[in-house]
């Protein structure tokens, strides 16, 4: 599914603008990974795109529908088909893996099949298939807070297979997860998303990773787009460039990332 941004703004209700203008055009099957200093936007500009954050001004389009202007049923279905995947792995820890994993149907099938009380032998053969699919269906019964970070993320990404989304909005799915680990994550990730041709807009802090996963990097500042283009045709100097200025924790922050991955 492709997904189109116009002219969009946000200002939060302080008078702060977040956003100014963003243009973006992402097409169906395409890895962006979008860059930037601490606190230039990037996750605001996520969740606009993923509706839990309304914008002041512009336009968000998901395929054929306006995630701006659809209501009730319609709106529901477009997000159905919308997967995340967080730095905090946004689970219920107190429930079992297995039931994390149809919670990915929440949108299709109401919350009681989604708990597994009500769900048709179909439905859990699915869940135990993407629990397959991330490695994980030997643990299906285990707590979901008894297992490590990687492995969190993994139940995260299973959930977002089992809810058959077109599209992935992923905010720093590495971020807690050692270098291995995160390696391993991303490379999961992103092989699900080549398996399925799902498009997906990713935020990294990690430089080396997000040129060696994105098809396109996409570099906000203070809120605008100003870089936008392949890896392979983005110098080093114009990646440094994007935290130019900006505080210097963010900068050591975002440069460590590069390190720790090295
Ligand atoms: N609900 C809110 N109300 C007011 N300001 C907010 C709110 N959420 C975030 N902000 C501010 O908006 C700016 C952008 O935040 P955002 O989280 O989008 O940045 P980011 O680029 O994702 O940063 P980081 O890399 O640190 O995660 C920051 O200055 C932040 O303090």
């Amino acid at each position: 599914m492709d997904v189109c941004l116009q002219n969009v703004g946000k200002i939060w209700p302080d008078g702060t603008p977040v956003l100014d203008s963003v243009d973006l055009s992402i097409a169906s099957g395409e890895g962006v990974v979008l860059l930037g200093a601490n606190g230039c936007g990037k996750s605001t500009l996520l969740r606009c795109m993923l509706g839990l954050e309304s914008i002041s001004r512009g336009e968000i389009r998901m395929g054929e529908v306006s995630l701006t202007r659809a209501r009730g049923g319609e709106l529901r279905r477009l997000r159905s088909r919308i997967g995340s995947v967080f730095q905090q792995f946004n689970l219920v820890n107190n429930l079992s893996v297995f039931q994390n994993v149809l919670f990915g149907r929440l949108g299709n099938d109401g919350l009681l099949r989604s708990l597994n009380l009500t769900c048709s032998a179909t439905t859990r053969d699915r869940a135990m298939h993407c629990l397959e699919r991330v490695g994980l269906a030997h643990l299906a019964q285990r707590r979901t807070d008894h297992l490590s970070g990687g492995q969190q993320q993994r139940v995260a990404i299973a959930r977002m297979l089992m809810q058959d989304a077109r599209l992935v909005f992923a905010d720093e799915p590495v971020a807690s997860l050692d270098p291995r680990a995160g390696r391993e994550v991303m490379d999961l990730l992103f092989e699900i998303v080549h398996e399925h041709r799902l498009t997906v807009v990713c935020v990294l802090h990690q430089l080396e990773l997000a040129s060696e996963y994105a098809d396109r990097l996409v570099g906000l500042k203070n809120g605008r787009v100003v870089l936008d283009g392949k890896p392979s045709g983005i110098s080093p100097e114009a990646l440094a460039e994007l935290y130019v200025g900006e505080d210097l924790a963010d900068d050591t922050d975002a440069m460590g990332g590069v390190y720790a991955y090295q």
